[in-house]
């Protein structure tokens, strides 16, 4: 029998923790975790992204500021603002919302944030922490923290012997993902556009994560019988079945074939995504923990 994840349901359950973390904090040591979230723009999906975090910090008992900034915002405008932010005491995380408008480059903006803030782990200090193996110490990116609850859900803590595959190699997803799998003793392969064979790769792994935002690209015959697939693809496709001009999310994953063959796997939409925006929380309290110099807890 396959296992389908239910990934609101445990994105419900990191929420909880998160919430007794919260209000732990505030009666040890009277601090209120506070996030900022920055979006320029007016990409609908960002903003209902967007919309939804600032509603998450809210329920969690955070102070929850959300900067909207026009699409003509200069890079100079953004970055004062990120320095604003970085110097207000009762805001241990900032977020600037992901793609920025094209005129923008997002590189020196992200690595503005202090790395004690940067709750989405891309400052270059958090992503070093991590490829150096200190699990401890940095922030990491919110949507592989989340794929990695499912990981160690099914498989432990330890995943020695295990081989796993990551589709895909970006600094949002791809490499910190299998930065994680590694420092969890995972054997791993990043496969990405230019890998040879990828069906025949993807077949070697009991854990296969697809991040490449290709429709349906991976196939049941990719798919080693009994293996473990994390579908990080959210892509909208039209979908006529269900009327004219009607559209429905899709992953990066052919589910219906694939989860004739897979031992455990997660849905698109429900699977992953929901994730991000609980690792998000989870990361907010962290960072609120660490500034008040108490011991985070581990989500
Ligand atoms: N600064 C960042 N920008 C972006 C990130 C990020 O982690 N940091 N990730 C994505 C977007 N994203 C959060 O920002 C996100 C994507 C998807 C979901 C989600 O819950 N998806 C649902 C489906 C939602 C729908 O119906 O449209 C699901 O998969 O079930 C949450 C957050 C890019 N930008």
């Amino acid at each position: 029998m396959t296992t389908v994840i239910d990934g609101k349901q445990v994105a419900a359950s990191v929420i909880e923790a998160v919430k007794s973390a919260t209000q732990a904090l505030e009666a040890d040591a009277g601090v209120r975790p506070g996030l900022a979230v920055v979006i320029v723009g007016n990409d609908p999906a960002s903003h209902a992204y967007v919309s939804s975090k600032s509603k998450m910090a809210k329920e969690c008992g955070f102070q929850s500021v959300q900067h909207t900034l026009p699409e003509d915002t200069s890079q100079d405008d953004l970055a004062a603002l990120v320095a604003k932010l970085n110097a207000d005491a009762s805001i241990h995380g900032i977020l600037v919302q992901l793609p920025l408008p094209k005129h923008l480059n997002s590189e020196p903006i992200i690595q503005s944030i202090l790395p004690e803030k940067d709750v989405d782990g891309l400052h270059v200090v958090n992503a070093g922490k991590l490829a150096t193996g200190d699990l401890e110490g940095g922030l990491v990116s919110c949507t592989p923290a989340g794929a990695m609850v499912f990981v160690r859900q099914t498989h432990g803590e330890d995943l020695s012997g295990l081989n796993a595959v990551v589709i895909g190699r970006s600094n949002l997803f791809g490499k910190p993902m299998a930065a994680l799998l590694l420092a969890a003793n995972a054997t791993v392969t990043t496969a990405h556009s230019r890998t040879k064979d990828l069906p025949a790769v993807c077949r070697n792994a009991d854990i296969l994560v697809a991040a490449v935002g290709r429709p349906e690209m991976v196939k049941a015959d990719w798919v080693k019988p009994g293996a473990t697939v994390i579908d990080v693809g959210i892509n909208r496709v039209s979908a006529p079945e269900k009327g004219e001009g009607k559209s429905k999310l899709v992953g990066d994953v052919a589910f219906g074939e694939v989860e004739k063959v897979a031992g455990v796997i997660t849905p698109v939409p429900g699977g992953v995504g929901p994730m991000t925006i609980a690792m998000l929380m989870a990361n907010t309290v962290i960072a609120a923990y660490r500034k008040a110099g108490r011991k985070p807890p581990r989500f």
